[in-house]
């Protein structure tokens, strides 16, 4: 090796370790103030809150995005006080993050009622005023959000439902304790621990070597197509579930399942979207469509799902009075999984 490369190897090596090590003290600082709740005081008095209400997160527009303001500590007391609210409701947040230098990012919900806060829900039209800023939808919001900021509050979204749905214990009846970071809640009484849970839901795009299969709901907004989805039964591994959910939902047996890349996604509660590629066996393509899941399912051409692609919205009706099919947004997982397939497609098409 030249000196130069040499020399060149070393800072590269140096520049791995730097972000390796930024990363693993991130994930372990993260993990003490989950596990202890002395450890988690200190970060909520330096940190900063995101808040909602009502499960809806506050956000302000700047062109044509939304964005999610912080709030330090110092301004979160300052508008409780002017509510007449305790300040002992920001234990109530969760613990949603924390930026490369350590800085802890919460969540707080101020529009739902806790059993082991002191407060009630604060009045949404006067904090929107107060705070300049409303409290939108996520599911309205969440494509014009930057993907941090998209990540951020879906974690945060899921965790505040499941805080505010998990308030009893299931077993005694009793009220449950929510750790400071929020990463459990624990019922006093018989020391049970609940843990926030995630279902797993698989999304499948299948092909059958020149087209692939996309699919509605009448849930999906007008003329949007995606791949098929389907929540894990118990009992099934996910390639089962890849296996079931498409031949319940368009009547077809597939083989060859290809992982491709997993999401969070905070609806309905809080799954975990893992996508597949996967072919239908030769010879079946005929689609029968189970009309208690679907609104409609089809095969679309390269072409027909190359160009939907790079449509985008808002979308006018066509001269015969539909609208153009168009796929799901970016930040979504299913356009993660049509974009692979095209871009496969493509690469195959090419002279070697
Ligand atoms: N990020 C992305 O790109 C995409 C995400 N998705 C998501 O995938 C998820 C699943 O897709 P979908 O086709 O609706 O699923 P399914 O095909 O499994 O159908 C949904 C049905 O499953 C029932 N169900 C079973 N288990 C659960 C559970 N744990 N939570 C909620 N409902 C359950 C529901 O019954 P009932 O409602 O009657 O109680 C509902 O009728 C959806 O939440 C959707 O938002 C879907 C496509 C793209
Ligand atoms: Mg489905």
């Amino acid at each position: 090796m030249s000196l130069y490369c040499g020399i060149a190897f070393k800072r590269k090596l140096f520049w791995c370790y730097r972000l390796l090590s930024t990363y693993v003290t991130k994930t372990r600082y993260l993990f003490e103030l989950k596990e202890d709740d002395d450890a988690c005081k200190k970060p909520q008095q330096t940190g900063a809150f995101y808040l909602f209400h009502g499960l809806a997160p506050l956000l302000q527009t700047s062109a044509h995005q939304y964005l999610a303001p912080q709030h330090s500590l110092f301004e979160l007391e300052r508008l409780l006080g002017k509510f007449g609210q305790d300040a002992q409701r920001i234990e109530d947040s969760v613990l949603i993050g924390c930026s490369e230098q350590q800085e802890a990012w919460f969540a707080l919900d101020l529009g739902l009622d806790n059993s082991s806060s002191i407060s009630a829900s604060l009045p949404k039209p006067e904090m929107e005023t107060e705070l300049k800023g409303s409290f939108i939808e996520l599911r309205k919001a969440l494509f014009q959000l930057s993907a941090k900021d998209a990540s951020l509050l879906s974690t945060a979204q899921a965790l505040l439902r499941w805080h505010d749905a998990h308030q009893f214990c299931s077993r005694s009846g009793q009220p449950t304790k929510k750790n400071l970071a929020g990463s459990k809640r624990v019922c006093p009484s018989n020391n049970i621990i609940y843990y926030p849970q995630v279902a797993p839901v698989v999304i499948t795009l299948v092909s059958d070597g020149t087209r692939c299969l996309l699919a509605r709901q009448s849930s999906f907004p007008k003329g949007m197509y995606s791949a098929l989805a389907g929540f894990c039964d118990i009992g099934e591994s996910v390639e089962e579930t890849v296996r079931r959910e498409v031949a319940e939902e368009v009547g077809l047996e597939v083989e060859s399942l290809q992982y491709c890349a997993s999401q969070h996604w905070p609806f309905p509660n809080s799954s975990l979207m893992i996508a597949y590629h996967a072919t239908v066996k030769p010879g079946q393509t005929e689609i029968q469509v189970n009309l208690r899941e679907l609104e409609t399912a089809a095969w679309f051409s390269h072409h027909e799902v190359a160009t939907a692609l790079k449509r985008k919205g808002p979308y006018t009706q066509q001269q015969n009075g539909t609208l153009p099919f168009w796929l799901p947004p970016k930040l979504a997982i299913s356009h993660q999984l049509i974009k692979e397939w095209v871009e496969k497609q493509t690469s195959s098409s090419l002279p070697a």
